[in-house]
């Protein structure tokens, strides 16, 4: 199941960041602009996330090997104000964050080459992986509820690093590399059909 995901451009407001601050008129993102970016998406259907073979060839095919489930809600989530503060401060991981939406909204906003705010919206069975070294940072919308699956290649490494972060490894290589992120390969399955296999995470070699 392939479907859209909606971005676009923000504009520079102080207002309560979980609105979606829409340029006026809007200045959509399409998913081809987004890979540029390094960031990769698939539509799932959330309702059989336990048992979806669809989700269990996409965490094969990535090594996603490590998952768990994040409910941020003020209920639920010890730190709640505190851990949101955190994920919407403008930062980067070493490793791709690969969040998987079971229930809720959130946003995710991402930096351009041009160093503009483009903002994410996902919604349940969205899968969104952003590339390792990429500035961006994450809020709810006004629903104030998401659950999320974590995943990760390996271990998982929560460490976030506040920009600026320019001098990273990481970064450099990011910029260097973003826009040809992905490489693409064929896959086998156990009936021994064929299928493409589209590899995001650049830490594994394409070969
Ligand atoms: C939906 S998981 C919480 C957000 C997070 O882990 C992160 O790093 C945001 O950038
Ligand atoms: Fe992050």
């Amino acid at each position: 199941m392939t479907m859209g995901l909606e971005a676009w451009y923000i504009d520079s407001s102080d207002e309560d960041h979980r609105m979606p601050h829409k340029l006026s008129p809007n200045q959509p993102v399409s998913l081809e602009e987004l890979q540029k970016l390094g960031v990769f998406h698939w539509k799932l259907n959330a309702d059989i996330y336990e048992t979806d073979p669809e989700l269990e060839q996409i965490r094969k095919d990535q090594g996603y090997s490590y998952m768990d489930i994040i409910t941020i809600r003020k209920d639920t989530l010890p730190n709640y104000e505190e851990k949101l503060k955190m994920f919407f401060e403008e930062h980067l991981h070493l490793d791709d964050e690969i969040r998987y939406i079971l229930d809720g909204h959130a946003y995710f906003d991402v930096r351009d080459k041009e160093d503009r705010w483009i903002r994410i919206a996902t919604t349940k069975g969205d899968l969104i992986t952003l590339p390792a070294g990429i500035y961006h940072r994450f809020t709810l919308d006004t629903n104030n509820y998401t659950k999320a699956m974590r995943l990760f290649v390996g271990g998982p490494v929560w460490k976030a690093y506040n920009r600026p972060a320019d001098d990273f490894d990481i970064r450099k290589k990011y910029l260097a590399t973003a826009s040809s992120s992905a490489c693409f390969f064929w896959g086998l399955r156990d009936d021994s059909s064929s299928y493409m296999v589209v590899r995001l995470n650049r830490t594994l070699s394409c070969r």
